[in-house]
């Protein structure tokens, strides 16, 4: 039985701005949430990010007050099952995230099970990650480098910040500074019209770049917008925050790109994301798990959900970097790879007494 719940703010600034053709941010404001039972203790994170498809925060605040305080002297499988009726995943996601990982946590922990293996006995221990490297136009060849020296091997970058063709340009300066295998994973964030995307496609494919895939390139991405453009590119195309609010309705066989891109945080739980990944995959869409860029209490069980869906594709994971502090010690990328462990829960352990 869940003997207490409670959550508190969290204030936790990056250590450069995040840039994106959606906007960005230089802190990230969430809730640290968690759950007692019987000497043990679940985190979750609620962190919204509306540009990512997540509710406001003052959404997000009312829902987990009403969420948590319904809590205490419930079962820990009750209180999941519950979720599901009382807790609309379209409308407050990030608030669901956050409890749902609380009570995973708190039930994994409790069977003596890593999260990943709680949510998918044939969960991996490896994780591929991409590094984020922010905006192209502010990109130097150097950090290009460092990256590769560390051993990532898809370097994301944003772009649709400039035009088209400034963007194509800068990729051509620094394309003599990557060596293979490194690909590039760009994210327009919506940015582009269906003729600026088809431009930019079209002129890629003549050029010798390495691109990996290409999150959200239209500001409109229907699904037969999507598969024009799809048609055109040797990699996959990716849908990401265009994704939440068109859940309900989904078919993966009907998207017109080849990819998607997964944020628990914006899906709006565990469970739920891992059933759409699968749904996906047996449709031949390859999936991608990443963070919202939040604290190490939500970073650690969005990890683990992507153990617990073991594609062999990079994951956007390696994020904890960006803030200059955290609520605890965070998965940490080496080489290219994050490494997670064995013991009980999703790994997150707080690092000051709350
Ligand atoms: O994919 C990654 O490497 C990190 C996650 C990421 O880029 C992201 C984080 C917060 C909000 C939006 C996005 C995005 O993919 O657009
Ligand atoms: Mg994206």
């Amino acid at each position: 039985m869940i003997e207490r719940a409670g959550f508190r703010p969290y204030d936790l600034p990056l250590r450069q701005g995040w840039a994106s053709a959606r906007g960005g941010f230089t802190r990230r404001l969430g809730w640290l949430v968690w759950a007692e039972s019987e000497g043990l203790t679940g985190y979750g994170d609620c962190a919204p990010l509306p540009a990512a498809g997540t509710e406001s925060h003052e959404i997000a605040a009312s829902a987990l007050k009403r969420l948590i305080s319904a809590l205490p002297g419930q079962e820990i499988a009750t209180a999941l099952a519950a979720l599901d009726v009382e807790c609309a995943a379209t409308t407050t996601p990030a608030a669901r995230f956050a409890l749902d990982c609380a009570l995973a946590d708190l039930a994994s922990r409790r069977q003596g099970l890593s999260l990943r293996r709680w949510l998918a006995p044939e969960a991996v221990d490896r994780l591929a990650v991409n590094t984020l490297l922010g905006a192209l136009g502010q990109l130097d060849r150097e950090t290009l480098v460092a990256a590769q020296a560390q051993g990532f091997r898809v370097l994301k970058l944003k772009v649709g910040l400039r035009s088209p063709p400034e963007d194509l340009e800068a990729l051509m300066t620094l394309m003599p500074a990557l060596k293979a295998p490194t690909t590039l994973r760009l994210d327009a964030n919506g940015a582009w019209s269906l003729d600026q995307a088809r431009w930019f496609i079209e002129s890629l494919v003549h050029t010798q770049v390495p691109i990996e895939s290409i999150e959200e390139p239209l500001a409109e991405p229907t699904p037969k917008r999507l598969a024009e453009l799809q048609a055109l590119a040797p990699f996959p195309l990716a849908l990401d925050e265009s994704l939440p609010t068109r859940l309900a309705t989904l078919d993966p066989t009907q998207l017109g790109a080849r990819r998607l891109v997964l944020k628990p945080a914006a899906l709006g739980g565990l469970n739920r994301t891992l059933a759409l990944a699968r749904r996906a995959q047996d449709a031949q869409i390859e999936v991608v798990v990443t963070s919202l860029v939040e604290s190490a209490a939500g970073l650690w069980p969005t990890a683990q959900l992507a153990g617990a869906i073991a594609t062999p594709v990079a994951h956007g994971l390696a994020t904890a970097d960006w803030l200059a502090a955290d609520l605890g010690a965070t998965p940490r990328p080496r080489a290219g790879w994050i490494e997670l462990p064995d013991r009980p829960g999703s790994g997150f352990v707080p690092t000051a007494p709350s």
